[in-house]
């Protein structure tokens, strides 16, 4: 079957919704729509790989996600760990297509077996080279925001004090080198933001 003549694009983001008013419209038993989501996402992949779509990117559980009652939070990571084991696996869409994944979003927040069996499948597929699966977990944009700006500003300071120690930096030893072009050099521009966002992180590398 031919979908599409046009042109495929080189990423796709998937944002996993609708999984319990998908179980409760269908009557199913609590986590169900979870699991039927997940198949769901198994099929998109496979038909993205069988279009050499390069990147996807699939936003799966949010640091809201975490507010909900403590048996779905538990349930949910229960299936998460269940499912990033099963990612690992010889026979799986991963290893089929060659897809490298990475884990992107605050992983120190997830519980130890997720962020383990998180931390080993980006191990196990480190070599997969045809198309890189980002799996957003733990993630919000005020987060993203306050690491990225954190980040910038640590490598920015790191950046000038060395500068500074040989007497070069943008505020000189002696203040002879203050001039203005390498003042702005010592400002946070959108490029060194950028490089600090983890989900372009990816694509900045591998493309
Ligand atoms: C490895 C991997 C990708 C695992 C994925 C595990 C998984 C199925 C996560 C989905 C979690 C989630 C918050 C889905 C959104 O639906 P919802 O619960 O917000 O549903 P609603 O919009 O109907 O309330």
């Amino acid at each position: 079957m031919v979908l599409s003549r046009g042109p495929i694009p080189s990423h796709i983001a998937f944002i996993m919704d609708g999984n319990r008013r998908f179980c409760k419209k269908n009557k199913l038993m609590e986590g169900a729509g979870h699991r039927a989501g997940f198949s769901a996402l198994m099929s998109m992949l496979k038909y993205c790989y069988e279009f050499r779509v390069k990147y996807v990117t699939v936003y799966a559980f949010s640091i809201d996600n975490f507010r909900r009652r403590p048996e779905e939070v538990q349930s949910t990571m229960d299936l998460m760990q269940e499912k990033i084991e099963g990612l690992t696996k010889q026979e799986s869409i991963v290893n089929q297509y060659g897809v490298k994944v990475r884990f992107v979003g605050n992983l120190q927040l997830l519980s130890k077996p997720v962020r383990l069996a998180a931390e080993r499948a980006m191990v196990a597929t480190a070599d997969n080279s045809k198309a890189v699966l980002t799996i957003c977990v733990a993630y919000t944009a005020t987060d993203e925001i306050l690491h990225t700006v954190r980040e910038s500003y640590e490598e920015k300071r790191d950046e000038i004090s060395a500068l500074e120690a040989t007497g070069s930096g943008p505020y000189g030893l002696l203040g002879l080198n203050n001039n203005e072009k390498e003042q702005e050099e010592s400002f946070i521009d959108l490029r060194d933001i950028e490089k600090h966002i983890k989900a372009a992180i990816d694509i900045q590398v591998y493309t």
